[in-house]
């Protein structure tokens, strides 16, 4: 039996150029907010947690978290890691176990829930290469013979920047795509058309032979998004995501029970029991939990089970290893987001800047190996140059 001797965190702070949000960019959160101040600082994901499992064989399993990665990074060092240093990598039910009952009178969503998906991610990165196995192996195997992914950016701009976006991307053969809108409640009936006007100018591009996604991020309420659910309807969208916050779980649900266009979400809700109240009331027609925020593998692959007896796909937000080897290991993950290698502008591109071998999208598809161990990425210090690096 080999033990875990050591666990490292480390906060990789972007100091490179970042591209400034365009246009009106995203609906978000902030927008409900009288004093709309920076509402982009919702975006400005610019950091990234690595969490370094090392057992006492010398093998390291690597995990990560983008949620508040500084407060990830105390909480691992100073509640979590001394909880599973000196355990079996490979009991790690037990570990998710004590992880989670240990701090939970603080710990069950958020940084904690975050800090428990960082650490479970690398237990599972290191299991594999501990078995010489990828780690969709150890979860269920493959389930497809390689895995669509849909185009994840067109965030809201100008309608040509928009249109000459999806023309860049049509060439990369790309069925799916997903876009931002930029106005809500606050914009009024003027901002509800500028959004029409853009689904409808996607749609000129894209024709109607491939999904569209329309995605809000929590910037819309139940009552804009009810009218605006039957102007959408004959833009044919694949699902509606995020259009209240996470919490508005009855919202959802009435909006979802409206059977006009599939609400989706998930990315922000916490483990097993948080994301089956999103089945069990019907909140959610796609079900989006992110592996590096929902609990890390182990409780992402509860949730898939849970999800599949309720019939709802699960396609998680983000992409990324930790997720892809849960779509491939589940049929009732039919595809994954995949945010293109572009300059650094919300955040979600620096995983491309800290780790290699993250999958790449070719043809709208992406491709994991049979005999790659682990998750299949390692750290490259090839970008460090753009990061401050706290350990
Ligand atoms: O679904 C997504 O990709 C997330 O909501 C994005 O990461 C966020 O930046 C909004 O686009
Ligand atoms: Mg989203």
């Amino acid at each position: 039996m080999t033990k875990i001797k050591s666990i490292r965190t480390r906060v990789w702070n972007w100091t490179g150029p970042t591209v400034p949000p365009q246009g009106n960019f995203c609906t978000n959160a902030s927008d409900a907010l009288w004093d709309k101040g920076d509402a982009m600082a919702s975006f400005r994901f610019h950091q990234w947690l690595t969490c370094e499992v090392e057992a006492e064989d010398g093998t390291i399993g690597i995990g990560n978290a983008a949620l508040a990665p500084t407060v990830v990074k105390k909480a691992i060092d100073d509640w979590y890691a001394p909880l599973v240093i000196g355990e079996d990598p490979f009991d790690y039910a037990y570990i998710w176990e004590k992880m989670y009952r240990r701090t939970h009178a603080w710990g069950r969503k958020g940084i904690g829930m975050t800090a428990i998906s960082a650490i479970d991610i690398a237990i599972w990165d290191l299991m594999g290469k501990l078995v010489n196995k990828p780690v969709f192996k150890l979860l269920g195997g493959r389930t497809k013979e390689k895995i669509p992914v849909y185009y994840s950016k067109l965030y809201a701009d100008s309608i040509p920047a928009m249109q000459k976006e999806a023309e860049l991307a049509q060439k990369h053969g790309y069925q799916a795509y997903k876009s931002r809108f930029g106005y809500g409640p606050k914009d009024g009936m003027s901002g509800m058309r500028e959004n029409l006007k853009r689904v409808e100018a996607l749609r000129e591009v894209l024709g109607y032979d491939v999904d569209l996604m329309l995605e809000c991020y929590m910037g819309w309420n139940v009552d804009y998004t009810k009218r605006m659910l039957p102007k959408l309807e004959k833009f044919e969208p694949r699902w509606l995501e995020e259009p209240v916050i996470a919490e508005d779980v009855n919202g959802y649900a009435e909006l979802n029970a409206m059977g006009i266009v599939p609400i989706s979400g998930g990315e922000h809700e916490f483990g097993l029991i948080g994301c089956t109240d999103l089945l069990r009331k019907g909140a959610v027609s796609v079900l989006q939990y992110d592996t590096n925020r929902v609990g890390g593998i182990t409780a992402a692959q509860k949730i898939n089970a849970v999800a599949e007896a309720f019939q709802v796909p699960v396609i998680p937000h983000a992409g990324q290893m930790h997720n892809y080897h849960l779509t491939m290991a589940n049929a009732n993950c039919p595809i994954s987001e995949y945010f293109p290698v572009f300059d650094v502008e919300v955040g979600n591109e620096l995983f491309y800047y800290i780790f290699k071998g993250d999958a790449e999208a070719v043809d709208g598809y992406l491709q994991l190996d049979d005999d790659t161990p682990g998750l299949g990425i390692e750290i490259t210090e090839e970008h460090i140059a753009n990061f401050e690096v706290i350990e």
